[in-house]
């Protein structure tokens, strides 16, 4: 059983000593401080009576005297009669005496005959504020008793240094706890008010001090931790949203790896499923709707994802796909979507611009707002040509509406990879090859390219950086609204004929737009919903500024080549 403490904490003293320390002088040192609280006046001397008998070197003086009696026949020394009379005397006033003294050089060598594993128990003491204590406790199913089973890196627990994983709870309150279930703990803590002492056994293995972490990761999915039945602790859990950028505070638990929001101030870590946890159990639990998912929308390329390519958006005829469906485009387990370890990447001035990818269902605007960028800059926008192997005709310059080449080069290029995307269509080939992205960056322009959001894993290395844009459908209302004028192409050749846009291509639109989202969206960088078409083209111009300007996280693997 694995519970919570939600034991709340701000001001924390402690102190260590051996079993052997007579009860009465611990206890003293312990209960002083509130025994002192109604003959003290002013918050200054409250705050002095806490933080002289939480003194470190008080307590590492009780320590060393009590050790020191094992041999004190021996070796009398000057810390020996100070702390001798600190049980008798004025607590304050030998404090301030003792810790004058340079005792150092006169310590005794220690005895060989003491023994390191002796057992001791700490002595903490908290009280209560609004902040959790950030630790969890769990019952040891061998020797039934009660340990630290987690520190929150961050929280309260972590922040003082004194509790550890492993330690072992043995009283709280002077209650012991050795016979109590954890949730017997929680109500005895729920009900404690002010100061609350535990009485800890530390764990066999200190922690190695925790330097700060710096791994950061994007969450590729929704996590609410209330609605997850496997989490040991649904509070000590973090709520994130796809998208989220994470800062991975602790891996030690292969199972719950503790993390924190980049830009919240809160320091405290919560606990998250590690990426090798969530992959399992989401293959365990969704395989079925994946597959049918990725079947469903690979089944409506067929209504036309052809925009680069100036082909047909629609061939109703035969409803083919014009699209190669190659065996990557198939639920991959390595696509599972969870995490994606990510840097901050700021492009240098002079550098080459990351490639802006647009998706979106047919008709959903992508032609128009590249159009729309196109015109605004000419200069610094620029898309690519694509290649076909159909004739060329009379008017048509080759490498400007298309470089032409042959079926059998056409063939032989695609067995070398060479293209993002390419298809058939009327016995045709036509394609975008990678060759023509790089000639545009090389230019050191910004490539616009629309591909279909199957195409986006194959661009996402180094050499592209692509930012990925999806351009969304409003809802259908606003789509009747806006679109009254506009007009779709419809044809089933190359030449192009337009028509308005019927209520089943809103549907579709509407119902394609959710599809993609669903299953791409962990790779969409920004949503933009093509709504009012001005507002969505200057939406889209602030961000494609920002790109060139400002600092984004992009996946580690791209600064590695
Ligand atoms: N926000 C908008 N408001 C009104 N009309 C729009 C808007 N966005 C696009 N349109 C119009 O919708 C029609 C289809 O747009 P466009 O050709 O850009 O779509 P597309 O996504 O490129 O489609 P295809 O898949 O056919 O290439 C065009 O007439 C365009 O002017």
């Amino acid at each position: 059983v694995c519970v919570c403490d939600l034991m709340t904490a701000d001001c924390v003293v402690s102190s260590s000593f051996p079993l052997f320390v007579p009860p009465d002088l611990y206890e003293l040192l312990s209960a002083l401080p509130s025994q002192l609280q109604p003959h003290v006046d002013s918050p200054d001397d409250s705050t002095f009576i806490h933080n002289m008998f939480g003194e470190r070197s008080l307590h590492l003086l009780v320590k060393i005297h009590e050790r020191l009696q094992h041999y004190e026949d021996r070796s009398p020394a000057p810390v020996l009669e100070s702390a001798g009379s600190l049980a008798t005397d004025s607590l304050l006033s030998v404090h301030d005496t003792v810790a004058q003294k340079s005792y150092d050089p006169n310590l005794p060598p220690l005895p060989d005959d003491i023994d390191d594993d002796e057992e001791s128990v700490k002595i903490i003491r908290l009280v209560k504020n609004k902040e959790p204590l950030g630790a969890t406790i769990k019952c040891d199913e061998h020797t039934g008793a009660i340990l630290v089973a987690r520190i929150m890196r961050g929280g309260a627990a972590d922040r003082s240094g004194l509790i550890h994983v492993g330690d072992e709870l043995r009283e709280v309150n002077g209650i012991p706890v050795d016979d109590k279930k954890p949730d017997e703990i929680l109500r005895i803590l729920a009900q404690s008010q002010g100061a609350i002492t535990f009485k800890i056994i530390p764990g066999i293995k200190e922690e190695a001090p925790s330097k700060e972490p710096k791994m950061f990761v994007k969450t590729l999915f929704d996590y609410e931790p209330a609605e997850d039945k496997a989490i040991p602790c649904k509070e000590a859990g973090l709520t994130f949203k796809r998208g989220d950028i994470l800062q991975i505070m602790s891996q030690d638990d292969a199972t719950w790896w503790q993390a924190k929001h980049d830009s919240h101030a809160n320091p405290r870590a919560g606990l998250i499923p590690s990426k090798q946890f969530q992959e399992r159990r989401f293959a365990l639990r969704q395989p079925a709707a994946h597959v049918f998912q990725a079947q469903k929308i690979s089944s409506r390329k067929s209504s036309g994802f052809r925009r680069s390519f100036r082909l047909s958006r629609r061939d109703k005829k035969t409803n083919k796909s014009m699209y190669e469906c190659k065996k990557s485009e198939q639920y991959d387990m390595a696509d599972v979507p969870t995490y994606e370890e990510v840097t901050p990447h700021c492009r240098q001035s002079g550098a080459k611009h990351r490639l802006v990818v647009l998706v979106g269902p047919t008709g959903v605007g992508l032609n128009e707002l590249k159009r729309k960028l196109l015109i605004s800059d000419p200069q610094h926008f620029s898309v690519t040509v694509p290649h076909t192997s159909r004739p060329k005709r009379n008017q048509e310059i080759d490498g400007v509406e298309y470089h032409f080449i042959s079926k059998n080069i056409f063939e032989t290029d695609i067995q070398n990879n060479k293209f993002v995307e390419h298809g058939e269509y009327n016995g045709n080939y036509y394609g975008t090859s990678l060759d023509s992205v790089h000639s545009v960056l090389s230019k050191n322009k910004v490539c616009l390219l629309d591909v279909q959001p199957h195409m986006i894993k194959h661009l996402r290395r180094a050499e592209f950086k692509p930012y990925v844009v999806f351009v969304k459908p409003p809802p259908i209302e606003r789509l009747r609204e806006t679109r009254r004028n506009a007009k779709v192409i419809s044809d089933k050749d190359d030449k192009g004929s337009a028509k308005p846009f019927s209520e089943e291509d809103f549907l579709e639109m509407v119902s394609t737009g959710q599809q993609m989202e669903s299953q791409y969206g962990h790779l969409f960088e920004k949503v933009i919903v093509n709504d009012d078409l001005t507002a969505a083209f200057s939406e889209l111009k602030v961000a494609l500024k920002k790109v060139e300007t400002d600092t984004h996280w992009i996946p580690i693997r791209w600064t590695h080549s």
